[in-house]
């Protein structure tokens, strides 16, 4: 283990805090609507899912009632229901496991607005997809589903831009220099970072798109990426081995995100700088917007059946994953309570896996939480000392900052930029492209 001394865990007993914010009002906005939205589709999930459906969506509004409740008067967390024998994904182990090492170490049980903000934001998804484990027709149902596919319907002309560029990038590789592949290539993590500005949990589920085309805004925006390790990252992709290119994506929004992100991965594929692709969703609704394998599958299959250069693009995607150059992997840790420092312990497999990637690249802020603990770190912290003691492979952080840490900074760098905006650290103004190579 390293010797990292640890500053103080975010956390909501922090009053005014973002930490504090979040459960005390976002949390609660979040819970209100699936319990809202359940109660008013009851007669069409019953019609859809069968009659115990509409009893059943009673039931699960009556259980996140309880916990809203819970939530709004700071009661202690509760064990989840374990085990789950038909659920594949089942970590109630891992979530009991945590409750019980909170109440040794604390000597009292987790409550809402005691224990770390991460613990707290993370169980309330748990929760709610336990709420609707319990009820057999609605086991596998996703509460933010058609949040998720309206926000990609709505971003219809930015999408359609992107993939445009991508098809006319990907017709003309062979004639362009490698300076101009290095161009095309860095813009397109950029386009992924900007993708990450808006997801629906930050807008407590409210309506969320992206409805310009990103790629004019790229020049302006390029000052507010805080941390840009590009050139790095490059010198980094053009030195793999040939026969070790193979990239891991840990996937964060479904939507524009998601595309952004899988156009990204083709040209970096079409180029010959990847050979291998394996994508990582969640295993449960989660955060509102994050992509889970089934929001992945119908993205490509939406996508393709677009005329034009989308449907082109997503018929390159489908390829890919049926001769298996890309790869879906599910794994349960990434919807634990659990910063990453603890994944070589708790998911070995997962971690020893990870660790073939020639890099890994997290999508996102709550991926950059886990990273970095959901630590107080100064600003100014390295990257790689932030990491603790996730060491798998060369790592890229590409997130947009939305309350997490922010470390990487050049001292004095965050009293500039909060002279210039108050809330860059919370607003997804400000993004990071940073990348850690452990050498
Ligand atoms: O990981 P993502 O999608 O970029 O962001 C998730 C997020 O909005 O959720 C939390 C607020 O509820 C914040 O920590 C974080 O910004
Ligand atoms: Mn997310």
């Amino acid at each position: 283990m390293m010797d990292v001394s640890h500053p103080p865990v975010l956390s909501p007993s922090n009053i005014g805090s973002f930490a504090y914010l979040t459960v005390k009002d976002r949390l609660p906005v979040i819970l209100t609507r699936v319990i809202d939205y359940l109660y008013r589709e009851r007669i069409s999930l019953g019609l859809k899912y069968g009659e115990a459906a509409q009893e059943g969506c009673k039931e699960v509004v009556s259980r996140l009632s309880q916990m809203k409740n819970e939530m709004q008067t700071n009661k202690d967390f509760q064990l989840l229901w374990s085990p789950q024998p038909n659920n594949p994904y089942d970590d109630s182990e891992i979530w009991n496991q945590q409750f019980e090492s909170y109440v040794s170490t604390y000597g009292v049980s987790p409550k809402w607005f005691a224990a770390s903000w991460l613990y707290a934001e993370c169980y309330m998804y748990a929760r709610i997809h336990e709420a609707l484990y319990l009820c057999d027709p609605l086991r596998d149902f996703d509460p933010f589903e058609e949040q998720k596919q309206k926000s990609l319907v709505d971003s219809q002309i930015a999408v359609e831009a992107l993939t445009d560029k991508v098809s006319s990038i990907c017709s003309a590789l062979s004639s362009h220099t490698q300076d101009q592949l290095k161009q095309h290539v860095l813009k397109f993590f950029e386009v992924s970072l900007w993708g990450n500005k808006c997801d629906l949990s930050i807008s407590s589920g409210g309506e969320c798109c992206q409805a310009e085309d990103v790629f004019s805004s790229l020049e302006k925006l390029r000052s507010n990426i805080i941390v840009n390790d590009s050139n790095m990252l490059w010198q980094l992709l053009i030195s793999l081995p040939e026969d070790q290119r193979d990239i891991a994506l840990v996937l964060d929004n479904a939507g524009f995100e998601l595309i952004s992100d899988l156009c990204l991965m083709t040209i970096l594929m079409e180029a010959g700088l990847t050979t291998s692709l394996t994508l990582y969703p969640k295993t449960r609704p989660w955060f509102v917007s994050d992509a889970l394998e089934k929001d992945l599958r119908w993205t490509v299959d939406k996508l393709r059946s677009n005329s034009g250069s989308g449907g082109q693009i997503a018929t390159k995607w489908s390829s890919y994953l049926s001769d298996g150059r890309w790869k879906i992997c599910n794994s349960k840790f990434w919807t634990t309570g659990y910063d990453y420092a603890e994944m070589s312990k708790l998911s070995p497999d997962l971690y020893s896996q990870l660790s073939k990637a020639s890099l890994i690249i997290f999508k996102g802020d709550l991926n950059y939480r886990k990273l970095t603990g959901d630590l107080e770190w100064p600003t100014d912290t390295k990257f790689e000392y932030a990491l603790q003691d996730f060491r798998p492979t060369p790592l890229l952080a590409v997130r947009t900052a939305k309350g997490g840490p922010v470390v990487g900074l050049l001292p004095g760098q965050s009293k500039t930029i909060s002279s210039v905006d108050r809330d860059w650290n919370i607003n997804g103004d400000y993004g990071m492209i940073q990348l850690c190579t452990f050498s």
